[in-house]
């Protein structure tokens, strides 16, 4: 799972004193319309392929994991230089590469879940296709033509309630409006959503709308239970992301800083707590309920790279997240008091 992190050496590829089983191959990668699994492909024919990973952020560079050295050697001598038909006809730049330990490895090899029932939290829920791609680009549309709020590292609108980041809550007396018309179609069927019996009772008045670049995450948090219902729903449009989830001991949770754009996620040394993380696919739609809303910590690590079950994905140009909740008026009761703003 983790990904190894290699880089162009200095030494002419050709001494055999500097092989390896590790290519760095330039000039192809999904950048360039030619996908990992295609180049797998390719070098497959010198030998058996562990893994092709990208090598930088520019996804015209790749590392090609040989189980062999004389299979990279092959490789690397039959196609270096010279246009390779089965790749577009590019001509590859291949060089031997070498580890670069140093450098942190997405995912910090935490396993990352394709399902729901997978992850195995309570209360969390993960529906693929939740709307079509004609609808996403509908929604993304509307809200391009509307303002963004810039905060440090991404984009924001609130609408129903504003969402307070140095509070982590909403002015309940301040109401912006109604959820607009174009996500009517997206609340009425969060209505047939399996899994929430209490949905009639949902009536989800607050919309916050995230859009992050590559490479922009959001630090571990649970939203504030004084401010908000039980169940909080969130839908991923344009690009895929992780989302990691802690559950830390009953009692330390509260220790952590309480805005959602502090970087606590490496600050914190207690590694007593648990951790697990699932791919949320563009056009899917996350449910959080129960103890995978009030008691287990969701966060979006700062990765331009996922690994998904030994594929690396990339964050694409942008995700935007349409989160749907329910102010809260009342004190929340929840059943887990060490957990909750409302019952400390
Ligand atoms: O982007 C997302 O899916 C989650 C957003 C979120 O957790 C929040 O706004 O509290
Ligand atoms: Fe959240």
């Amino acid at each position: 799972m983790e990904l190894p992190r290699f880089s162009r050496p200095n030494q002419d590829y050709g001494s055999s004193s500097s092989s390896t089983p590790i290519l760095y191959v330039a000039n192809c990668g999904p950048a360039v319309g030619i996908s990992h699994p295609a180049i797998a492909a390719v070098f497959a024919h010198f030998g058996h392929v562990k893994g092709v990973h990208p090598a930088d952020d520019t996804g015209a560079r790749v590392i090609v994991c040989f189980s062999e050295e004389s299979s990279a050697r092959a490789a690397l001598e039959a196609l270096h230089g010279r246009p390779c038909p089965l790749l577009g006809g590019r001509t590859l730049h291949i060089r031997y590469s070498i580890t670069r330990p140093s450098i942190s490895q997405p995912n910090d090899s935490l396993s990352v879940s394709l399902s729901a029932s997978e992850l195995d939290i309570p209360g969390l829920f993960l529906l693929h296709d939740f709307v079509n791609a004609k609808e996403e680009e509908d929604l993304l549309r509307e809200v391009d033509a509307r303002p963004w709020n810039n905060l440090a590292k991404r984009r924001v609108q609130h609408y129903g309630y504003e969402f307070c980041y140095q509070t982590r809550n909403v002015n309940t007396k301040h109401q912006l409006g109604e959820l607009p018309s174009f996500v009517s179609h997206v609340v009425d069927r969060i209505s047939m959503f399996p899994n929430t019996e209490d949905i009639a009772d949902a009536s989800l008045d607050q919309l916050t709308v995230n859009e992050y670049p590559p490479g922009v995450g959001l630090s571990p948090h649970i939203d504030t239970h004084s401010a908000f219902e039980g169940l909080i729903f969130s839908l991923s449009l344009a690009g895929p992301c992780i989302m990691e989830f802690r559950r830390y001991p009953e009692g330390t949770w509260h220790k952590f800083p309480s805005s959602i754009d502090l970087k606590m996620e490496n600050s914190v040394n207690d590694s007593n707590y648990l951790r697990k993380a699932i791919y949320l696919p563009p056009r899917s739609m996350l449910l959080l309920s129960g103890e995978a809303r009030y008691v287990w910590h969701h966060y979006i690590p700062h990765h331009k790279i996922d690994m998904v079950k030994d594929s690396s994905i990339r964050r694409g140009r942008r995700r935007v997240s349409f989160t749907f909740r329910k102010v809260r008026t009342d004190p929340c009761q929840c059943k887990f008091p060490h957990y909750c703003d409302s019952q400390r």
